[in-house]
């Protein structure tokens, strides 16, 4: 499993980030990872400038320009709560977007979610209410760096049943 799968304190107060292309799942298992670690929940999509969602609701696809502030307020929003805990849903599909991340808050624990692109092309292409077309996710897959050995958290399989996929988060931060 690539990444260190460092977990956290078991403070009930870790800073945790479920990230992940388009469609694997970030917000339904950050929310549902929130609720069993006790810790408030954000979806990263609520940061961004109107003009990022505006332009992937066009079909483009972000560039790091476009991400670098976003990234940045991400690791703002984690230092915010730094008392309280929080997990929150972002792609973070770059090494050096982790890393911008952790140079405003080092303590955030990674767990990015991966699987079979069919898989998450299907589950895209079943949601109905959704600004991220089905069409920009091969640029996310190909966007996507794995976790890399150093880097806080681990990566979690997303072709599992949904409550399997929390569970193994939830082992991520805290470990048995
Ligand atoms: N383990 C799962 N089993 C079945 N369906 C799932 C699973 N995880 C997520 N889904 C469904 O797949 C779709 C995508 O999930 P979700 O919106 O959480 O992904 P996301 O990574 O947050 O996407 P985006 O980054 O585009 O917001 C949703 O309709 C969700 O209900
Ligand atoms: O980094 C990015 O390209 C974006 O954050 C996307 O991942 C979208 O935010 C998300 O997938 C759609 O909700």
């Amino acid at each position: 499993m690539a990444g260190a799968s460092a977990g956290g304190t078991g403070s009930g107060r870790e800073l945790v980030i479920v990230g992940g292309v388009s469609g694997s799942g970030k917000s339904t298992v950050g929310a549902l990872l929130a609720q069993r670690l006790e810790v408030p929940f954000i979806d990263a999509d609520s940061l961004h400038p109107e003009a990022n969602v505006a332009k992937m609701a066009a079909g483009l696809p972000l560039d790091d320009i476009d991400r670098e502030p976003w990234l940045v307020r991400i690791g703002e929003v984690l230092a915010e709560h730094d008392s309280s805990g929080l997990v929150l849903a972002c792609s973070a599909l770059k090494r050096r977007y982790r890393d911008t991340i952790r140079s405003v808050e080092p303590s955030t624990i990674f767990i990015t979610l991966s699987g079979p692109r069919e898989l998450i092309a299907a589950r895209m292409n079943a949601r109905t209410e959704h600004f991220m077309p089905a069409s920009l996710l091969d640029s996310q897959l190909a966007a996507f760096e794995p976790l890399e050995p150093g880097e806080t958290g681990a990566d979690v399989s997303v072709d599992a049943d949904i409550d399997d996929i929390v569970t193994a988060a939830f082992r991520v931060v805290r470990p048995a």
